[in-house]
């Protein structure tokens, strides 16, 4: 049999939205530069299966300077291997953690960063610290995880969540996270605030809203499940395309895998004819939950980390910015001649 050759590329169709930034995105965007002066450390949220496409450029230049760890979330569905954490680490160093739900190990290792900035901060109302990041990251998730670890007792769940963008809306009230000293805590304590997932407010490339879209970064149906079934089985077939044997042998057509999908997961309509959008949906929903192999999906090859570092300080300009960068020197020029 010929030897399986991938697709080299994926061919984005014209139709992916570049943009999901909603009113809420807007108004938390503002609300947290507000905050930001008394906040005393951040804890940036990533989806470790997107480590740059889930770094919203906006929100990096808003808290720049500031203390911060970024938490790459659901590290369970990422890879055990430890080159992408090295990559990772090479950036951020110490301040980049690797945060699972389930691995309580990972959330007492973060809380115990935030007990020894406790310790060292001379302050009797204690740490502030604010949980940022893109739609359905694991904000909240990680908010309620800390509070659990960190206040002795059963403690009520202080945040919403669910497995879908938008859960959170606004900047929630400080919750406690770790008692004050007199009361067997540390120092004047920990709290810690949510905030509502922020979007970038413009993305350039269609490829960055598919991957997002894969994780739930953004609403469900914005982007057709063919088309991120599609973009799944091309990055399945890069990464290893034994990851779908149980179904068929490694393809690139699309319809090919959803077909073989349907016939051994019963996804077929009367007449044994193939579902294809309910296989679709199926292979979404099995990835989602680390049943198609666990990867990161963003290269992280040196290349592509220094190309994505460059981007985020120097953002191209979407349509209506460079529209209105003209507007506004072409105003200047009248104003001088
Ligand atoms: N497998 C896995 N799932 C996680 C982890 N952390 C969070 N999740 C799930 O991810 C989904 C989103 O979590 P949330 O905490 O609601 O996300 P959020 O960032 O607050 O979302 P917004 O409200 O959109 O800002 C939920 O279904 C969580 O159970 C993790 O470490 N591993």
């Amino acid at each position: 049999m010929a030897q399986f050759v991938p697709r080299p590329s994926f061919q984005i169709p014209g139709t992916i939205p570049k943009t999901y930034f909603l009113g809420h995105h807007h108004a938390g965007a503002n609300k947290i530069k507000t905050l930001l002066p008394n906040i005393s450390i951040i804890l940036e949220c990533r989806d470790f299966r997107l480590p740059l496409s889930t770094q919203n450029p906006s929100l990096e230049r808003a808290i720049a300077g500031r203390q911060r760890i970024v938490v790459y979330t659901k590290s369970d569905l990422g890879t055990d291997s430890t080159t992408a954490r090295h990559a990772l680490k090479r950036i951020y160093g110490d301040n980049a953690v690797f945060w699972d739900k389930q691995k309580p190990a990972t959330t007492s290792a973060l809380l115990k960063r935030l007990k020894d900035s406790a310790r060292t901060v001379d302050s009797l109302v204690g740490v502030r610290a604010l949980v940022v990041g893109m739609p359905n990251v694991g904000k909240s998730t990680l908010l309620n995880s800390l509070r659990n670890a960190g206040i002795s007792g059963k403690v009520a769940k202080a945040a919403k969540t669910g497995d879908q963008a938008g859960v959170t809306r606004k900047i929630g009230t400080a919750v406690r996270i770790v008692a004050s000293d007199e009361k067997g805590g540390v120092g004047g304590g920990v709290f810690l605030m949510d905030s509502p997932g922020i979007f970038q407010p413009y993305v350039n490339d269609g490829e960055t809203m598919i991957k997002v879209a894969l994780t739930h970064g953004i609403k469900k149906g914005l982007i057709h499940d063919e088309i991120l079934a599609d973009y799944l089985l091309y990055s399945m077939n890069r990464y290893d395309p034994t990851l779908y044997e149980r179904y068929c042998e490694p393809t690139n057509d699309i319809y090919e895998f959803l077909t073989a999908v349907a016939e051994k997961d019963g996804k077929l309509r009367t007449g044994g004819v193939p579902n294809i959008p309910e296989s679709a949906a199926r292979v979404l929903s099995q990835w989602r939950e680390g049943k198609l192999g666990r990867y990161v999906l963003d290269d992280l090859s040196e290349n592509s980390i220094l190309t994505h570092q460059a981007k985020i300080e120097q953002p191209p300009q979407s349509m209506s910015q460079a529209k209105k960068q003209q507007k506004l020197e072409r105003s200047q020029t009248r104003e001088t001649s």
